[in-house]
């Protein structure tokens, strides 16, 4: 019988996840997707590796609230027996969880027990978009298979070794005892990209790169030798750039008036800064950048313009990190997918020497700098949920390992 894996991100509003037979070389993804609308119309959509769409469903049909009553428990609980269900004869073994924050004491990934969960709980008002969804999902696989092995791995690990410099923030010392310090996040992301750059472009991968996730949530990483030595968000995932509703760095002088001023609650002005700032802060009509390039409200513009010009701001930042550029690297649903925002970024670098190649840019090629750009700027992919279960994979093989041996 062929073992499988399930591979769960779970965010605020969607949890994608990959489903994957373990084969003596590693995982091999069989089914995928996406179940989007968590909270308002959930729906969901598996595809095969091969394009197939195994299954289509949207909930709340016909029902008052449309389906915005479902809370992720129950959704994930149906995608679980649907997993269950379609593989027959391969038994589930495992289920690896992206989790955002590990504190200052998790890294690498690791296998997940009650008093795991306990602990990273405390870490959810750091990440309160991300952290309570990310252990609702692994209590929920516990409740449903308490014999499967879960695997935590943290967003905020490929940047655990970044120099100290990068790590500090200017409080008071003894704020750092007590965990306050710049993590970094996206890490399962940026780990899959500096792999698959090794493979794309070994020469490249050597130097000195940016890679951009500009999907929802957005950051950048200062990679030299495919290791983060910077990187744009910090304490939380609310720092860098501007992101679909989160603001990005702004001057904490704006929280203090907020607060004092305004008389807004700490509460009021999380909530704010989290769900009601970024794009849709600044557009007033969608965090959704497809939405913003089909809207001509000028505060539709006024928002990419901002986007725009923070990510380009803040790569400069970057390359004072790296001391210099070699490549760029464009990744997740805005990365991947929006050659219009790919060149306003890259026209603000062309003081770099980099040149784009418009054509390429256009096809979302994967290599979109002219032969003549003195940074190479590539398009790749991100597959957290394959990062995941490559992490998984390692974790459990000794366990499988030894299952063998028994039977
Ligand atoms: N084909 C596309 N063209 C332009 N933007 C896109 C496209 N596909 C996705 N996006 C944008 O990517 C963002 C979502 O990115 P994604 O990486 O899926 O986010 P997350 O994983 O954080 O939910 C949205 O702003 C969306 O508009
Ligand atoms: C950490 C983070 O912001 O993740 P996402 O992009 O999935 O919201
Ligand atoms: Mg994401």
């Amino acid at each position: 019988m062929t073992r499988s894996i399930i591979s769960l991100n779970s965010g605020s509003s969607s949890i994608k996840f990959g489903l994957y037979h373990l084969e003596e070389q590693g995982p091999v993804h069989v089914a995928g997707g996406k179940l989007e609308g968590i909270g308002t119309a959930p729906r969901i959509r598996i595809h095969s590796d091969t394009g197939e769409i195994l299954l289509e469903k949207s909930w709340g049909e016909g029902t008052k609230d449309g389906g915005a009553g479902l809370t992720h428990e129950p959704l994930l609980s149906e995608l679980y027996d649907w997993a269950h269900d379609h593989l027959q004869d391969h038994a589930i073994v495992a289920v690896g969880h992206r989790v955002v924050h590990g504190g200052g004491r998790y890294w690498a990934p690791r296998l997940i027990d009650e008093a795991l969960v306990a602990e990273l709980d405390t870490f959810s008002p750091l990440a309160p978009l991300h952290q309570p969804h990310n252990l609702a999902a692994i209590r929920e696989i516990a409740r449903k298979a308490p014999h499967l092995v879960q695997v935590a791995c943290f967003d905020t690990g490929f940047h655990h070794a970044m120099p100290g410099v990068a790590t500090r923030l200017p409080l008071p010392r003894a704020y750092a005892a007590r965990g306050m310090r710049r993590y970094g996040f996206h890490g399962l992301s940026y780990e899959y990209v500096s792999a698959r750059l090794a493979t794309l472009d070994p020469a490249l991968a050597q130097g000195r790169v940016i890679v951009a996730h500009l999907g929802n949530g957005a950051s950048l990483c200062a990679m030299r030798g495919g290791a983060s030595v910077d990187t744009t968000m910090g304490f939380t995932a609310l720092d860098g750039l501007i992101m679909g509703t989160r603001t990005g760095m702004l001057d904490p002088g704006a929280v203090i008036h907020l607060q004092l001023q305004e008389g807004l609650s700490a509460h009021e002005v999380e909530s704010m800064l989290y769900r009601r700032s970024g794009l849709l802060g600044l557009s007033e009509l969608s965090s959704d950048m497809r939405s913003l390039h089909a809207s001509d409200d000028p505060r539709a513009a006024e928002a990419i313009e901002s986007f725009v010009w923070t990510a380009a701001r803040q790569m400069g930042a970057l390359m004072v990190s790296l001391e210099g550029l070699d490549g760029l690297v464009f990744t997740a649903g805005i990365g991947e997918n929006d050659p219009v925002i790919r060149a306003a970024i890259c026209a603000r670098l062309a003081w770099t020497g980099l040149v784009l190649d418009e054509a390429a840019n256009a096809a979302n090629a994967p290599v979109i700098s002219s032969p003549e750009s003195r940074v190479i700027v590539r398009v790749i992919p991100t597959d957290e949920e394959r990062q995941i279960a490559l992490h998984t994979f390692s974790l459990t093989q000794p366990f499988m390992d030894a299952a063998k041996g028994d039977s």
